[in-house]
């Protein structure tokens, strides 16, 4: 299977080594210092299970890579647009594209009853949609904690590392079935599900419970989570995703707030919206934030705790030059 990764970062690159190491044929769309890297001494993981190493093709011309069986697109969200104006190249008539990411995605009404509305915040001016096309799109979610420690080495020390794929109408394809099959093959987690935005919400509640604490204390989760008090408001602020998700159709089971806390508070790893405000990258405001925010308003969930966090870490961003409203 020809797979290429669109922005193999920390999260791509891991996905990446784990598709070589299951068999598949992979190249790497990347760019700057990681890229010259890649290119002349390969991707290397740090992963829980040991070292892994691979040899993609490699370049920041998707031209230079051709048409693929499947793309999976792991850039930060404000990155799809560029994302959009370069993809065409990987495309052939039977390409999937997984967009495997954090957040509400831009797809996310499609094939619902909801079809037709839009979240332009996510996709300004429909680029994506336009540029990929719904019938090709695959949602993803991926647990891992990943990080670029330097061009070419990604860290991914976290036990607990699986991709969720599915379709936009719940269909148990083929295509799902292979990309799912391929990355398990590596050693991740590669789990084809019925219902992909009941994943997103589950994954969401992660993100938007430690995530704007962990900006305001710019600290890894173990250590923010740490603090009792600090605990508390995460648990809070949970209960509030919970209830977006559920007002939405979507309820998170199997998980309390309290087991989700105990999982985050053993890693010290920063989440990715911090390591973005580290390095002055875009952040994901509206994926992770704005728009589950806008969805409360919707359905008349109060979140206070979000809503204070949020505000803040908004601040922040809009101060620090990485986030426009
Ligand atoms: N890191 C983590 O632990 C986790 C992250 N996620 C989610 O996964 C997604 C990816 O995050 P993460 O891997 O951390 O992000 P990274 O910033 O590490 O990786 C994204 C990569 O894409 C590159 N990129 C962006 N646009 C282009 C382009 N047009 N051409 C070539 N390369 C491009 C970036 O390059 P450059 O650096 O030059 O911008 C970067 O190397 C996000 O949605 C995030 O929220 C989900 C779970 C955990
Ligand atoms: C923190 C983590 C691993 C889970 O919430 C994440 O998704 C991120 O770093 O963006």
């Amino acid at each position: 299977m020809r797979v290429c990764v669109y922005g193999a970062g920390a999260i791509g690159g891991h996905i990446a080594a784990r598709l070589a190491k299951g068999g598949a044929e992979v190249s790497v769309v990347a760019r700057g210092a990681h890229l010259r890297a890649i290119q002349a001494s390969g991707l290397s993981v740090a992963a829980n299970d040991g070292t892994l190493h691979c040899r993609p093709s490699a370049s920041d011309d998707p031209a230079a890579l051709g048409p693929q069986d499947a793309v999976i697109v792991t850039t930060k969200a404000p990155a799809l647009p560029s994302v959009a104006a370069g993809i065409a190249p990987l495309l052939g008539p039977e390409t999937t594209v997984a967009f495997v990411m954090n957040g509400i995605p831009w797809w996310y009404f499609d094939r619902t009853p909801q079809e037709g509305r839009r979240l332009p915040a996510l996709d300004p001016g429909d680029a994506v949609r336009d540029a990929v096309g719904v019938a090709r799109t695959l949602g993803g979610v991926v647990y891992s904690s990943a990080t670029v420690t330097r061009p070419g080495h990604v860290e991914a020390l976290a036990p607990d590392n699986r991709v969720i794929l599915g379709e936009l109408d719940g269909a148990m394809t083929p295509r799902l079935r292979a990309l799912a099959g391929a990355i398990e093959a590596g050693g991740m987690g590669g789990i084809a599900v019925p219902d992909i935005r009941d994943a997103v919400w589950a994954k969401l509640l992660g993100n938007m419970m430690n995530g704007p604490l962990c900006l305001l204390a710019r600290s890894s989760m173990r250590d923010t989570l740490s603090v009792p008090a600090v605990r508390e408001a995460a648990i809070a602020a949970a209960r509030e995703v919970m209830a977006i998700a559920a007002a939405h159709g979507h309820p998170i089971t199997g998980q309390t707030p309290e087991d989700r806390i105990a999982r985050s508070s053993r890693i010290p790893h920063r989440p990715s919206i911090l390591q973005d405000l580290d390095q002055g990258r875009a952040m994901e405001i509206d994926a992770l934030f704005a728009v589950p925010l806008q969805l409360a308003r919707e359905a008349g969930v109060p979140t206070p705790v979000l809503d204070l966090s949020v505000a803040l870490v908004t601040r922040a961003a809009i101060e620090a030059g990485l986030h426009r409203v």
